[in-house]
């Protein structure tokens, strides 16, 4: 079994672009520059947002971050964001999801300008990458591909099963799987909560991609030696004995799986560090695609 080290390769690539950084400010060129919008005191939601900005000053990037009340109306938010969307000095940005349930995720998806989207959730980048046209990939699949292609993980003509179809891992990995070139070529099954005997699928599968948020939902019966396993889930579980007061499970039931996997990531240490290396790597696309456009 070989683990999918995420730590060690989202270090990797913050280094890689670290350099691309040095070399921009030796040039005297503007450097990457992503805010980050969050609406509300969610505790998890918090703590992904901190890594991001902390991983921007690490690489040498700007960054920006705005908090913003969970009372807030939805013409507030996306005044916030036209403002976002007009700012010269701005490249790239997200807004952290989930939003209180008085917005609309998608009309606050719909306003951000698609060539600041480094989340790449907007309709017209979503299309761009079913399409295979150059755009930013959601930073979670976009990770997970990194993933693949340094392990040099075979693909082709694999059977990849992802269990869930939401709109941010699932629903664009299962694109992704199938799509031409490597990583990709794969045979894709997605699966979800209306899926009939799972186990079934699963133990079929060459490639298991688990993005659910259930912990320990994976078992080490629903599937068969050498699978490959990226687990998407993480769920913070109260623990008492950790000076947090919680750990972090994923999907999978990793103490078993993992005797059964040929590569396999863990949880925490996965694919949520790749997440945001993948952000990092969206953002400085997004400044190079500017400096292209702007001349500057
Ligand atoms: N617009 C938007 N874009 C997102 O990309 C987005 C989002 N909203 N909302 C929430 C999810 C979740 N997410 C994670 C990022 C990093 C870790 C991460 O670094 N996890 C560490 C553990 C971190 C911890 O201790 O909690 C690990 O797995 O090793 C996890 C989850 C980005 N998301």
């Amino acid at each position: 079994m070989q683990l999918l080290d995420g730590k060690k390769i989202s270090e990797d690539i913050k280094n890689e672009i670290a350099e691309v950084v040095n070399k921009m400010k030796a040039n005297g060129e503007k450097v990457p520059h992503l805010a980050a919008v969050i609406v509300g005191n969610d505790g998890a939601s918090l703590t992904y947002v901190g890594s991001k900005v902390k991983a921007c000053e690490r690489v040498g990037f700007e960054s920006t971050l705005v908090k913003l009340p969970s009372t807030i109306s939805e013409l507030e938010l996306l005044k916030v964001i036209e403002g976002l969307n007009q700012d010269d000095n701005i490249d790239g940005f997200i807004v952290q999801l989930p939003l209180p349930k008085q917005i609309d995720d998608q009309k606050v998806l719909m306003a951000i300008d698609p060539s600041k989207d480094v989340d790449g959730f907007h309709p017209e980048n979503f299309g761009k990458m079913a399409l295979d046209m150059t755009t930013f990939i959601p930073a979670t699949p976009f990770g997970i591909l990194e993933l693949l292609e340094r392990y040099n993980v075979e693909t082709a003509g694999k059977h990849t099963v992802v269990i869930g179809r939401s709109h941010i891992v699932g629903r664009p990995m299962s694109i992704l799987m199938g799509r031409k070139g490597f990583p990709g070529n794969s045979t894709v099954t997605l699966t979800h909560s209306h899926t009939k005997n799972i186990a079934q699928i699963t133990t079929q599968a060459d490639i298991i991609i688990t993005a659910l948020g259930v912990p320990n939902y994976l078992k080490a019966e629903m599937v068969k030696d050498d699978v490959v396993v990226i687990d998407v889930g993480i769920t913070r579980v109260a623990d008492d004995t950790t000076e947090k007061g919680y750990r972090i499970t994923g999907d999978v039931d990793f103490e078993n799986v993992s005797k059964k996997a040929s590569f396999i990531t863990p949880v925490p240490g996965g694919v949520g560090p790749m997440t945001i290396a993948m952000l990092l790597k969206n953002t400085l696309l997004a400044r190079e695609m500017r400096k292209t456009a702007l001349g500057k």
